[in-house]
């Protein structure tokens, strides 16, 4: 019954969307999407060295580790229930070069790290990402010629460098330097390698964003990088050119797909969903979790509350999972209740 003294609509009126959310009863009964510790995958960084857990000025409650360190943390993080961990390494300077030859070497960084974590926590998924970008002195994700980043070239490369990765006992590889014909190329060269179970989740989109910054700090390649990136990144303007290139991606055989920044970028990650059917992933990138700790220090929001709401809005926007720099905070909070 409508108060004839309010100006809410006679008929209107009856339709009230309020219902539903009366209660914590109605509320989780309608609930349409959750997160869960399913969701979650788990970047770290890796440095040479043991026992050393080194915090990463930009990225507040992040930390190098040392191999041995990564194995503890993973431990904690299999635990929980977290599926998988994507591995980043933060290379010496003496073993960086012009075309990033550390990253074919079977016992680089990646994976020694890979071939510990394996063994010690068997559970676990382990993502590498593939791309030149730790190893080159120059901060590129390819192979610099003449002031062009050579995509052919590169493509090889990056394929010896997935080889090995297999080799050392990763489950999937992450291609993140968005050079074309990468895809079909590494398929082919696990399988010649004997690796059809490896699978490929592809950085199928990533932009050229500012959201990259604290990561350039975690792995020393911000003050080698020359340029920019915005001959191989997609623009931030682009949404239907994103489409075309993860069609690409999934003609040559990605089995996951991946968007990269994440929050700004909700809309490819919808239409991704909806084109290709595939799992699909955002990337929450470091820039974005810098944003959400910085600002919950100075106490302008509540971080923890913002945290959740960011990683539900991804399972909103049709993503079937996060890669996310807050995973073990989360996790923890999840296995709380
Ligand atoms: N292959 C580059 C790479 N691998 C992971 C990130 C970013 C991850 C993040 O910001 O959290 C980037 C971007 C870049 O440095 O250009």
């Amino acid at each position: 019954m409508t108060d004839k003294t309010h100006l809410v609509d006679e008929i209107t009126g009856h339709r009230r969307m309020r219902r539903n959310r009366k209660a914590d009863w109605t509320r989780r009964m309608v609930q349409e999407n959750r997160l869960t510790v399913e969701d979650l995958i788990w970047p770290i960084f890796l440095v040479p060295g043991t026992g050393i857990i080194d915090p990463i000025a930009a990225m507040p409650g992040v930390n190098r580790m040392s191999v041995d360190k990564a194995v503890e943390a993973v431990k904690e993080a299999a635990d929980l229930g977290i599926p998988a961990i994507a591995t980043f390494p933060d290379i010496e300077m003496e073993l960086r070069d012009e075309t990033g030859s550390q990253s074919v070497a079977a016992d680089n960084l990646i994976n020694r790290a890979t071939a510990a974590i394996k063994k010690a926590v068997p559970n676990i998924g382990i993502i590498t990402d593939v791309a030149l970008d730790p190893f080159t002195s120059h901060g590129h994700d390819g192979i610099l010629r003449d002031g062009v980043i050579v995509n052919d070239e590169t493509v090889d490369q990056i394929v010896r460098a997935a080889v090995m990765q297999a080799n050392a006992g990763a489950d999937i590889i992450a291609p993140s330097d968005m050079m074309d014909g990468r895809i079909g190329a590494i398929r082919r060269g696990l399988d010649t390698a004997g690796h059809q179970d490896v699978g490929i989740m592809s950085y199928a989109t990533k932009f050229a964003s500012g959201f990259y910054g604290p990561y350039r700090e975690a792995i020393n390649t911000g003050g080698l990088l020359k340029g920019d990136k915005n001959s191989y990144y997609i623009s931030p303007a682009n949404g239907t050119e994103a489409l075309r290139d993860a069609a690409l991606d999934v003609e040559e055989g990605a089995d996951m797909l991946m968007v990269k920044p994440g929050l700004a970028y909700l809309d490819i990650c919808w239409r991704i969903k909806e084109a290709f059917g595939l799992p699909t992933f955002a990337y929450q990138v470091s820039g974005e979790y810098t944003q959400i700790k910085a600002a919950a220090m100075n106490g302008w929001i509540d971080g923890d509350r913002i945290m959740m709401e960011t990683l539900l809005c991804f399972k909103r926007a049709g993503c079937d999972g996060i890669i996310s720099y807050f995973s073990l905070e989360v996790a923890r909070k999840l296995a709380k209740g």
